[in-house]
């Protein structure tokens, strides 16, 4: 099994030094300090992450992965599972909510397709095939991948972060696509957490109360046949998807080449939690975005640490939540940077 570098290498921490340039930065420009609130934080810790005096988020690059999930045989969502390739051309063709919010943001959008049952037109652009199965196995019933397709979604993700960092990109944001991924997500979360699945089973794309309480018993279903190992590795290979795995991949690979993340709703925070139980230092490197509507978030958000900078009760994926926070990361950067000082303004301090 080849897993790549960022899987077990240190992730350096942000730089300190850069931080306290930026908090004393923050004390001398002309507003009662802490008056920017979160702001002030965002931008402190964007100077640290990109050892930066003048941070900013300029460039934003966008990776969505995607894949399908044999445990739709179980009917566990409100959609049929052809949605997911469905969904590769809408990306593709700029119909997509990620779609119309990237062109927003000026960023940088790709879509990673890992596998699919339906079919992708080929040549589609911006979609990159790192074809790894039609879908994964279903997990209520047997493994969801093997430790080569792990490690092959691990660097999807890897390759990624890296393509980021070749364009330059200040910022990284990862989205999912792949219909059943909150079973599979919330199957992880269950073993992360240590929780019971009717807290983490929620409604996804719209099960009503049946169908969440049917999704929970194939959740429990995959519990039993799990077994003990709560390792990071294992955890994916028996309950997870293509593209979370990937995801938990780009996250460790975007940190380890010094590429902030803004992390997006449930099965994204879920990816991120992996990739922290692998390598805490990861952290330092994650901002979050929002609160999904779908009620697993919370305890997810809550094991990492985690307050999002909104809640607008938004439940799509694609990286949806995140590119709705970018702009505040950018109003962050452009006070941080623009303001005037007390003394460059004449304006006298407290007394
Ligand atoms: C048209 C459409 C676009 C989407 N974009 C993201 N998702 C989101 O919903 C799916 C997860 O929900 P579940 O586990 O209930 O299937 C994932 O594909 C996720 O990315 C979508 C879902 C649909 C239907
Ligand atoms: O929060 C999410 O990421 C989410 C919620 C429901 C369906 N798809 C994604």
């Amino acid at each position: 099994m080849n897993l790549p570098a960022c899987w077990t290498s240190a992730i350096d921490q942000p730089d300190h030094k850069f931080a306290e340039l930026a908090r004393t930065r923050q004390g001398v420009l002309t507003k009662p300090p802490g008056s920017l609130g979160r702001l002030e934080e965002l931008a402190i810790a964007l100077s640290a992450q990109q050892r930066s005096q003048t941070p900013a988020v300029d460039k934003v690059h966008i990776s969505v992965f995607a894949g399908d999930h044999g445990v739709c045989s179980e009917g566990i969502s409100a959609f049929p599972q052809a949605v997911t390739a469905q969904m590769i051309a809408n990306f593709a063709h700029g119909g997509a909510a990620i779609s119309v919010l990237a062109k927003q943001l000026n960023a940088n959008l790709e879509v990673v397709n890992l596998g699919t049952v339906g079919d992708v037109p080929q040549g589609l652009a911006g979609v990159i095939d790192e074809y790894i199965a039609p879908a994964t196995g279903n997990l209520a019933s047997e493994p969801a991948m093997n430790e080569q397709q792990v490690a092959a979604a691990l660097d999807a993700g890897d390759r990624a972060a890296e393509r980021a960092a070749q364009n330059g990109a200040q910022l990284f944001i990862g989205g999912d696509m792949g219909i059943g991924n909150t079973t599979s997500a919330a199957a992880l979360a269950c073993l992360l957490l240590d929780q019971r699945p009717e807290q983490l089973a929620g409604p996804g794309t719209g099960l009503n109360r049946e169908g969440v309480t049917h999704k929970a018993q194939v959740i429990e279903q995959a519990l039993i046949r799990h077994g003990s190992d709560r390792s990071p590795l294992a955890l994916l290979a028996s309950l997870g998807g293509f593209e979370i795995a990937a995801l938990t991949g780009a996250f460790l690979g975007a940190a380890a080449r010094g590429i902030p993340v803004l992390v997006d709703g449930y099965i994204v925070s879920v990816a991120a939690l992996i990739g922290v139980r692998q390598q805490p230092a990861l952290r330092d490197w994650l901002h979050f975005s929002h609160r999904s509507a779908e009620p697993g978030h919370r305890l997810v958000l809550d094991a990492l640490a985690a307050d999002p900078l909104l809640d607008l009760g938004m439940r799509l994926g694609e990286g949806s939540g995140a590119a709705t926070a970018v702009p505040l990361l950018r109003s962050a950067c452009v006070l941080h940077n623009g303001m005037a000082s007390f003394a460059d303004a004449g304006v006298s301090g407290a007394s």
